[in-house]
């Protein structure tokens, strides 16, 4: 793995769940010796930093069946170009980066290197993810079951074209942080109503956590399960007009088109 930051440190995460059947030690880059330094003595786990060795990057790959590029979207060419000389025969190629088409990173690797670009998200980090992957123009149905079973590894998988996965991007790539600020603005407004931080947390969390977990074993629909909490002529009901009066629909297009848009400039190198 090149870049265990945010979201390669969550796929590491799950990945090093002592459940999970995978060659050990797994070889990680980062960029500052502190990082690495974290993972010192851990048996399973090999980290080479690439501001104290310049062939950190390098070393990391030789001999990988599987490398996953976890750098920021504008440093992915470099990495490639940086390991490409080294990667074993057959080796797969897997980018997470938000905008970089796995074209542009073909174009750096042997002729016939499969790539694919995964986005997943960073509830991978207790295994409980979801990843979109494509294949690029060499990864056939053997490179793309590795990749799924990858990714598998720390939550669900869905596979898609390559020409959706700046929508994946949007819905579930960034989804956790739409949710985290709706976690926010919540325990601000029961802060705001009375109760202390503590008491906010055990109140939203638990709300939050509780109501994913039942649409999951209810096996429901949302709007039926909100049907249940809002009675005619009860409280809820007061409160989702209001809600419902900001326009939800376009202010999700909006936020998911912005997001897209975002992917977009990175493709075209803004
Ligand atoms: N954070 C998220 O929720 C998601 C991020 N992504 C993608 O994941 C990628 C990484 O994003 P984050 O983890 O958020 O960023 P980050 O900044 O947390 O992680 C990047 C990591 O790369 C390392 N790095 C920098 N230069 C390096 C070098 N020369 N060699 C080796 N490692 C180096 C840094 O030390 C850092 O740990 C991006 O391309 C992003 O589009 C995709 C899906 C979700
Ligand atoms: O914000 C970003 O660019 C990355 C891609 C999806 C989630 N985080």
């Amino acid at each position: 793995m090149i870049g265990v930051g945010s979201m390669g440190g969550a796929i590491l995460a799950g990945l090093r769940d002592p459940e999970v059947r995978i060659e050990r030690p797994i070889a990680v880059t980062t960029r500052s010796a502190a990082s690495a330094a974290a993972f010192a003595g851990s048996p399973d786990v090999v980290a080479h930093a690439a501001e104290t060795d310049p062939e950190a990057n390098r070393r990391a790959v030789r001999g990988a069946a599987v490398v996953v590029l976890g750098v920021k979207p504008w440093m992915v060419v470099d990495a490639v170009r940086e390991i490409a000389g080294e990667l074993a025969p057959g080796a797969i190629v897997v980018s997470v980066a938000a905008g970089i088409p796995c074209a542009a990173i073909e174009a750096e690797l042997p002729e016939g290197t499969p790539v694919v670009r995964a986005m997943p998200n960073t509830p991978s980090q207790i295994g409980l993810g979801v990843t979109g992957i494509a294949a690029g123009a060499a990864a056939g149905s053997a490179e793309i079951s590795v990749v799924r079973r990858l990714f598998e590894t720390v939550g669900e998988v869905l596979e898609v074209r390559e020409s959706q996965i700046n929508d994946v991007a949007a819905v579930s790539g960034s989804g956790p942080a739409y949710l985290y600020l709706y976690a926010e603005e919540m325990l601000a407004a029961a802060e705001r109503r009375g109760f202390d931080p503590a008491q906010a947390r055990t109140l939203v969390q638990q709300t939050i956590r509780g109501a994913a977990e039942l649409w999951a074993a209810s096996g429901e629909e949302p709007a039926e399960l909100r049907r249940r909490v809002t009675s005619p002529k009860g409280t809820t009901e007061q409160a989702v007009l209001v809600l419902q009066d900001a326009d939800w629909g376009g202010l999700f297009d909006r936020a998911l088109a912005a997001n897209v848009r975002r992917s977009e400039e990175l493709e075209a190198g803004a």
